[in-house]
């Protein structure tokens, strides 16, 4: 797999950001798409802020906004004749201006029948602009982060403070912040994504003498390093972002249509395309895959090829068989993750990357696409669709997507981890950035409870006390959150990005817990000190000095007592007090990590 050198050296400056700030306008042919979305946000912003009583004007004036996008004329998109600037602008407006459409409608007509339809004014230009990019039609990772930043003073450099965003779909700060924390931590992994670079070059060109390998295991420091500051901006997300907000404002207006097997299939008029494609997700961020792939890190059932994937249908007319080029085959699609029951996914579609660009016309289900997992990883995954992150993939540029795959064949700890086997510093190395990783997939998965779980709990529990009132006008019953128990938290609860998400976001803990583990029996390392800690790890080490120093403490007043028999005297009841204490303390923190 061959990365340009000159691309290269885009990883390098800037990571996976463009080079130069995204295009803040596109020019003049396609002014009245800038003008809809304009008018979209200011529709939204104004009138959903006065008050909900505003919601009907809101409605009223959205379904104007929307008469107008069927009526307006398809304009041709040529990518081929614009700047990759103008098409990255384009796939920004015009997938931001689908979710506008799709999502102002009211619950009813998104769900009614199976099918939801993008004028072909919106639907035939984003088709075209998506499959010069090379990836999907719908609004992605890329739109909301990498190609929606903007310098806040030119004149400085690009920094995590000397950044903002360009488009928002609420204008609410609080959701500027959600996006600038993607985008800060893109800014900040810029030097691991330099350090795997080296490294995976040299590789090519490899001489392995000392200086070498003391550089590599420099770089891999800084990795382990930069993940432990990527951990500390991402926390960061909490002090501008409340769950409430997240939950019920902003995440309505970027939801895919891979929420379970109800969702309608989205019909892209005037393309032939009918998908259920997933909404974006930070889990389409190449910065973050990279990590896995750097460090050897294998999530099974993620094996993947280039391309998008999206493009299906579900007819739901069979569900155990799928069509696949022309040939029926069973099978099952674990496309939306875990409750999937077999699926028919009955493929239209167009591919979306480089090699066919051409209509080809195929048939996909995008997550079997490469791997449909076996028995037995069905049995040891619990039914979760793991192969999220090859899925993911495929909403990726296709530049992002290419690079990774040449990240994976010259990666220093591809197959044996060569360099780990022969040095036990290089080892240390690696498991220091893997137990970084995990740290980090540790703080997700608290923030996913926070912003998700919680809030999705909550909003079931009053769902069903309203239904229940207006069934046979009980008096209300506390329904706290709290109540709710699992499996209903999994068939209301799903990422945008249509997953069953703890179940997925915990697998990929352990397996990168597994990696860690792997590396620690062969040579068993200290560990590499973290630059910075957080609140958190260092409640975590005091918890753990008391603990442990209350048990000395314990057993030397033992032996003192039986030494000095009556001589020393210890308030026994404060003792097992103080140990009861510190056992529940230590308990809810580990309740609270699992979680
Ligand atoms: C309030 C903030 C966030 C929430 C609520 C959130 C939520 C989620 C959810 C629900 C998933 C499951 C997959 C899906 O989308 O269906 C997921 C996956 C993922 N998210 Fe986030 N996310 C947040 C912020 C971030 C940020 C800032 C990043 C990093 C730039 C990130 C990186 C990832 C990655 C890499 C995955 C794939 C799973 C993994 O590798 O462990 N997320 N996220
Ligand atoms: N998967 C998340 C959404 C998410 O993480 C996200 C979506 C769009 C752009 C960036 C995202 N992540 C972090 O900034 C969710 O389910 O709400």
């Amino acid at each position: 797999m061959e990365v340009s050198s000159e691309s290269r050296r885009g990883y390098t400056k800037y990571g996976f950001l463009t080079q130069e700030p995204p295009l803040r306008q596109l020019p003049l042919p396609f002014c009245q798409w800038e003008s809809l979305l304009k008018e979209a946000q200011v529709a939204v912003r104004t009138l959903k802020r006065i008050s909900t009583a505003c919601e009907s004007e809101l409605d009223y004036t959205m379904s104007q906004w929307r008469r107008q996008v069927r009526q307006m004329r398809v304009i041709r998109f040529e990518p081929q004749r614009c700047l990759e600037a103008v098409s990255h602008r384009a796939h920004h407006v015009l997938t931001f201006l689908v979710q506008y459409y799709i999502q102002s409608q009211s619950e009813e007509a998104r769900n009614r029948g199976t099918v939801v339809r993008i004028p072909a004014s919106l639907a035939v230009p984003l088709v075209a602009v998506s499959r010069h990019l090379g990836i999907a039609p719908i609004l992605t990772y890329a739109d909301t982060v990498l190609w929606n930043w903007k310098w806040i003073d030119p004149k400085k450099a690009v920094s995590v403070q000397n950044v903002g965003m360009i488009d928002l779909f609420t204008n609410d700060s609080q959701e500027e912040h959600f996006f600038l924390t993607s985008l800060r931590m893109e800014i900040c992994g810029r030097a691991s994504t330099k350090a795997m670079l080296e490294m995976s070059q040299s590789r090519s060109k490899r001489s392995d003498g000392d200086d070498d390998h003391r550089q590599l295991v420099e770089n891999v420091r800084t990795i382990a390093r930069n993940l432990d500051e990527l951990t500390d901006i991402f926390c960061a997300v909490r002090e501008g972002l409340t769950p409430d907000f997240f939950y019920n404002d902003f995440r309505p207006w970027i939801q895919g249509a891979d929420q379970g097997i109800e969702s309608p299939s989205w019909l892209y008029e005037g393309t032939g395309l009918i998908l259920q494609p997933s909404g974006p997700s930070a889990g389409q961020s190449a910065m973050m895959h990279s990590f896995d792939v750097f460090l050897g890190i294998e999530h099974p059932h993620s094996s993947y090829a280039p391309g998008s994937g999206c493009a299906y249908i579900n007819s739901a007319l069979n569900p155990h068989r799928e069509v696949r080029e022309g040939k029926t085959i069973a099978s099952r699609c674990p496309r939306s993750g875990g409750n999937d029951k077999p699926q028919v996914h009955q493929s239209v579609s167009h591919c979306f990357s480089h090699g066919s660009r051409s209509t080809q016309s195929q048939v996909r289900c995008p997550a079997s696409n490469h791997s449909i997992p076996s028995e037995r990883s069905s049995a040891q995954s619990n039914e979760v669709d793991t192969s999220f992150n090859a899925r993911m993939r495929t909403y990726m540029p296709i530049q992002h997507q290419e690079y990774l795959l040449w990240l994976k064949e010259h990666t220093p700890f591809r197959h044996t981890r060569e360099p780990v086997l022969k040095s036990q510093a290089a080892l240390e190395a690696h498991g220091a950035a893997v137990r970084a990783l995990q740290r980090w997939r540790n703080a997700h998965i608290q923030v996913v409870t926070q912003y998700v779980i919680l809030p999705a709990r909550r909003k079931f529990c009053l769902e069903a006390q309203a239904a229940a009132m207006a069934e046979n006008s009980t008096p209300r019953r506390e329904c706290p959150a709290a109540e709710i128990d699992e499996s209903t938290t999994k068939q209301v609860v799903r990422g945008t990005g249509g997953t069953s998400l703890i179940p997925l976001l915990k697998i990929y803990r352990e397996n990168t817990r597994n990696a860690a583990v792997g590396s620690a029996l062969m040579h068993p390392a200290k560990e590499i000190t973290r630059v910075q800690r957080g609140p958190f790890d260092l409640l975590w080490w005091l918890l753990s000095f008391f603990a442990v120093g209350g048990l000395l403490l314990r057993d030397v007043t033992e032996f003192l007592q039986k030494l000095l028999g009556a001589m020393v005297t210890f308030d026994k009841a404060g003792e097992s007090g103080l140990m009861v204490m510190l056992c529940s303390l230590w308990s809810h923190i580990l309740v609270a990590i699992d979680n």
